[in-house]
């Protein structure tokens, strides 16, 4: 039993999948994502996912193709590198791939002036939005530490988006560069105007988010928009036009990816 591994690696977290042969998009044996700082702790959980993975076929459970984005610098590819040459997880190397914005890839146009500049999870992402919605003008929304918000036409043109401050680092900004302001939580979107100062952070963070998602669905006249990332809980329920909340979007790329190579 063979699985493809899946590996986002943003600027916050590291998130990872383990795709049987043959599974539907986005449906996977394993998963798990662990902050930066906790992942020195990536390694043994996939080992312990694989060990435990009883998918269908016959053989002990083994990785056979590897797809990673990762758009969180040399420093985590190195540290990457040498997790998945750990013995007990039987990788081999030629096996690899870091995946990268190409100008083609998976029924996905990348129409950026220079392909390879854009962000690799957000190629992934449009080639997992065009997947899940072939046919359609999709708006995909990642909300990471960063923030993306991009157009895919129906017949599978990346046209480009937008880039703001994910919601955390939107609030953070605050809180560090004035002198009254709190460090607030992610939280619902308060009715109305706030009436205190939390709130009020809050309220202006998430109509930023939810108002930017909502000007490029307008824009893009679109006729699906698909919000993800780790502060999507947050941001989905404050857009006002019709979308829908998937979980790793980014990850869902990467196995189109490899089912269409
Ligand atoms: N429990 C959580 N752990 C980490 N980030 C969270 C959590 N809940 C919400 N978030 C939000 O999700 C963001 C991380 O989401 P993620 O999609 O993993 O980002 P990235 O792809 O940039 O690593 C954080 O910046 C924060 O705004
Ligand atoms: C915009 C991003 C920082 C988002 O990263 P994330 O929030 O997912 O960690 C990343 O896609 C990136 O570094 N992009 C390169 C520039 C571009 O896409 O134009
Ligand atoms: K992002």
């Amino acid at each position: 039993m063979t699985y493809d591994l899946l590996i986002d690696a943003g600027n916050t977290r590291i998130k990872w999948a383990l795709a049987a042969p043959g599974a539907v998009l986005g449906d996977w044996d394993a998963h798990g994502a662990h902050m930066h700082a906790d992942a020195a702790d990536f390694p043994s959980a996939l080992a312990a996912a694989l060990a435990s993975c009883t998918g269908p076929g016959t053989g002990a459970p083994a990785v056979g193709r590897v797809l990673i984005a990762n758009v969180a610098g040399q420093a985590v590819r190195d540290m990457l590198t040498a997790w998945l040459a750990a013995p007990q997880l039987g990788i081999a190397q030629p096996a690899i791939e870091w995946f990268a914005s190409l100008p083609q890839r998976a029924g996905v146009r990348n129409a950026y002036r220079n392909p390879s500049q854009l962000g690799c999870d957000r190629f992934a992402a449009a080639i997992g939005a065009h997947a899940l919605c072939p046919d359609k003008d999709i708006v995909v929304a990642n909300c990471g530490t960063a923030t993306t918000i991009d157009a895919i036409t129906k017949d599978g043109t990346f046209l480009g988006g937008m880039i703001l401050p994910g919601l955390g680092l939107m609030a953070s900004s605050l809180a560090k560069n004035t002198a009254q302001l709190p460090q607030v939580k992610p939280g619902k979107l308060p009715e109305g105007f706030a009436n205190n100062t939390d709130d009020a952070i809050l309220s202006g963070c998430l109509a930023a988010q939810a108002g930017a998602i909502e000007r490029a669905f307008e824009l893009h006249q679109a006729t699906e928009c698909i919000i993800s990332g780790g502060a999507a809980p947050y941001i989905a329920p404050a857009v006002p036009v019709p979308h829908r909340h998937v979980d790793n979007i980014v990850m869902i790329g990467l196995h189109a990816a490899l089912r269409s190579a």
